[in-house]
């Protein structure tokens, strides 16, 4: 059954040894199969091999949630070897069926729906040809079940409010000289959607409209009666962000249906809010518990929710939220499904617009189109609202097809724009594209070689000094203690170096060291001490008491003494030391909270941060490192969602530091991440 070079206990030693798989992984396995005896079969023999089995499907499931799987899919264990890796040493020999056969007897295992003596409280799940950790089966049918009731109910109107609710859509939406007869105002069919739905998944790159299709939404909802809406993000950064771009937006539609000011009652708009928090501050969190405050039996007290930045919301964190959901209250999505999924395990939003990806028939390629997909009534329905006839998108599928809608057309990156005609070809993993887009010489997009030599590296010396270029206004702001602390960070916040890596020469820690060193020899820090006037920080755990979490930046900056509190004061000569230097932090109101560094929970400079740690939000100018030479893991880490993230990041200048190769390896490489979501919803 088994092919290996040794026995799999001893395997398990050599692949964590080699990095194969994280000690978690071996010390579940063991435990696991000390824990669960395996089922007797047939002869001594068999036992042996059963449980050097059982041995190994464990720590490839537990690998697999480290490497953000919600489950492990059994063919892929079936191919050459279990790690694909060259040097794994082992194979399965036996067919999937066979392996199939020989799971379900297992005690420790049971597949929904089989009857036998083992309860569907096993640790582990078998379904589908799929395996789950029995936590991480029931949040994806739970999170599955939530979104398919949710997406089942209609909200249908009179037919005296339609013919309101169509003209005051025909208000906020007119037709602009640009469309074409046959072109479809998406953000105006979004708005009837979101109008019409308990969910409503709108999805699209940045600058398609999202924050200005939402607040019309709200607007439309806020005439009809009063509700109580909340804003949410994942990250402080991001629901920030969330907040000044509502802000913006209501400014823009004001000014937009000031014509109809007679016809329409814009003294709702002010109902619209502009406040947002995060996602856990929603759910209420509980000091030194993994639980929140808000659950399926202590619902949230609200009627709509809007969710920002949804690819970045994780499995677990998303069943979270859907149980807290009261079952009246409405939910928005919004999100861009190509960025990088979430840190943890799961890729929701992307799973939920699986369905629209129309495979190119051409190419059987990757570089898929997206098509809506409605049913035959609610196409009709939806048609009769927006104006837009949306017969061409009736399909056969599920109701899940009629909450969603895609904005395709960017507003921010003209059509013709570098950094837009590089994020679509990376998007579509289009290699002659994007290297005609690199070779075309925009503004926008700088490519640096890296240039290895015995004397260093002069690639890396460009972005070095291009980073400290960039930095100097706003650390020469940092010495001035008249200088407004949210202006700073603004000016800060123009720039960001990313990194695709955390660790080596060429990820966040060496690159975080070379823009030190390079400012300190630029005199414009003195990094002599651990904190200076300048420093940037980003946090890398949670505080609840402070009110810091994993991810927020602050600057080190020097404070008015007559402004500490003194409950951040009383911390003894280090922290009356330190007190002039404070750590500025800007809040998702727009407040800032200053601690004392030496309060601050661990911490790292941030003069570059990593790709995964910028979602949520957007500088000016973004300089991206990749590594010169990555290691096979490395390489497996270098996705194209990876590169189109960093570089939708930057809204007016891009550059790369990089070679071909990689940039190319990268761009072409899609991430995988196994669930049985998308087949759940989809069918
Ligand atoms: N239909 C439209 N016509 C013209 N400009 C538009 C339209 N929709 C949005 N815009 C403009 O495009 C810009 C981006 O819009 P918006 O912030 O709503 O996009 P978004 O998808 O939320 O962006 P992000 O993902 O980056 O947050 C804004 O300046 C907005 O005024």
């Amino acid at each position: 059954m088994i092919q290996s070079t040794q026995p799999i206990k001893a395997l398990l030693k050599v692949w964590e040894s080699e990095r194969l798989i994280t000690p978690l992984d071996r010390h579940f396995a063991l435990e696991m199969a000390q824990l669960h005896k395996i089922k007797l079969h047939k002869t001594e023999h068999a036992d042996h091999t059963y449980s050097e089995l059982f041995l190994l499907i464990c720590a490839l499931l537990s690998r697999q949630l480290s490497q953000q799987h919600t489950c492990l899919p059994i063919h892929q264990i079936m191919l050459d070897n279990p790690m694909q890796e060259p040097i794994s040493n082992c194979q399965i020999l036996c067919s999937h069926n066979e392996i199939i056969e020989i799971l379900a007897q297992f005690n420790a295992i049971s597949s929904p729906g089989l009857e036998q003596a083992s309860s569907p409280s096993t640790p582990i799940i078998l379904d589908n040809g799929d395996l789950y950790l029995q936590r991480y089966y029931q949040f994806e049918t739970q999170v599955a079940s939530y979104l398919t009731l949710l997406a089942d109910v209609e909200i249908n109107e009179q037919p005296t409010e339609i013919n309101h609710t169509r003209s005051t859509l025909e208000m906020l939406f007119p037709q602009s000289d640009e469309m074409g007869a046959t072109d479809f105002d998406w953000q105006k069919i979004a708005t009837a959607t979101a109008f019409t739905k308990r969910l409503a998944v709108i999805t699209g790159g940045p600058g398609t409209g999202k924050t200005t299709t939402v607040t019309k939404l709200l607007f439309l909802l806020t005439q009809q009666a009063a509700m109580t809406i909340r804003l949410v993000a994942p990250t402080g950064k991001a629901a920030a962000r969330l907040s000044e771009s509502i802000k913006a937006s209501k400014v823009r539609l004001k000014m937009e249906l000031a014509p109809f000011a007679d016809q329409i009652d814009l003294t709702s708009l002010s109902r619209v809010p502009e406040e947002a928090s995060t996602l856990h501050r929603l759910l209420g969190v509980i000091p030194n518990s993994p639980k929140f405050r808000h659950h399926k039996d202590n619902p949230l007290r609200l009627d709509l929710l809007v969710v920002d930045e949804a690819s970045m919301v994780d499995l677990p964190m998303m069943h979270k939220l859907l149980s807290a959901l009261p079952t009246h209250a409405r939910l928005i999505l919004l999100g861009d499904q190509d960025q990088l999924a979430s840190v943890e395990a799961g890729a929701v939003l992307a799973d939920i617009c699986a369905g629209l990806k129309q495979k190119n028939t051409r190419t059987n390629a990757s570089d898929a189109k997206w098509q809506m997909r409605y049913s035959s009534d609610y196409a009709g329905y939806l048609s009769t609202l927006s104006g837009f006839d949306l017969s061409p998108f009736i399909s056969q599928s599920p109701k899940i097809g009629d909450s969603l809608c895609m904005l395709m057309h960017s507003h921010r990156f003209k059509g013709d724009a570098g950094i837009g005609q590089l994020a679509g070809a990376v998007n579509n993993s289009d290699k002659g594209r994007i290297m005609q887009v690199w070779q075309t010489g925009y503004d926008e997009l700088l490519w640096i070689e890296h240039l290895k030599t015995n004397a260093g590296n002069s690639g890396l010396d460009a972005l070095l000094t291009q980073a400290v270029e960039h930095y100097r206004r706003y650390l020469e702001m940092a010495k001035d203690d008249n200088k407004d602390a949210s202006e700073i960070i603004d000016c800060y916040n123009e720039f960001r170096v990313l990194c695709a890596m955390r660790a080596g020469e060429y990820g966040v820690d060496g690159i975080n060291q070379g823009v030190t060193a390079a400012l300190k020899q630029a005199k414009l820090i003195s990094a002599d001490t651990e904190f200076y006037p300048g420093r940037p920080v980003i946090i890398q755990s949670n505080d609840y008491n402070l009110g810091l979490f994993n991810g927020d930046i602050g600057l080190i900056l020097p404070d008015d003494l007559n402004t500490v509190s003194d409950h951040l004061a009383q911390d003894g000569d280090t922290a009356k030391h330190s007190a002039r230097l404070m750590a500025h932090f800007i809040q998702a109101d727009g407040s800032i909270l200053k601690v004392l560094p030496a309060r601050l929970p661990s911490h790292d400079t941030c003069f570059a941060m990593t790709v995964h740690k910028s979602q949520g939000s957007e500088f000016a100018n973004v300089a991206l490192v990749l590594p010169i030479w990555p290691s096979p893991a490395q390489k497996q880490l270098l996705t194209k969602e990876l590169v189109y993230t960093a570089i939708t990041r930057a809204k007016l200048h891009f550059t790369c530091l990089g070679s071909q190769a990689v940039f190319e390896h990268a761009s072409l490489q899609a991430t995988q991440r196994s669930s049985g979501l998308a087949r759940r919803l989809w069918g």
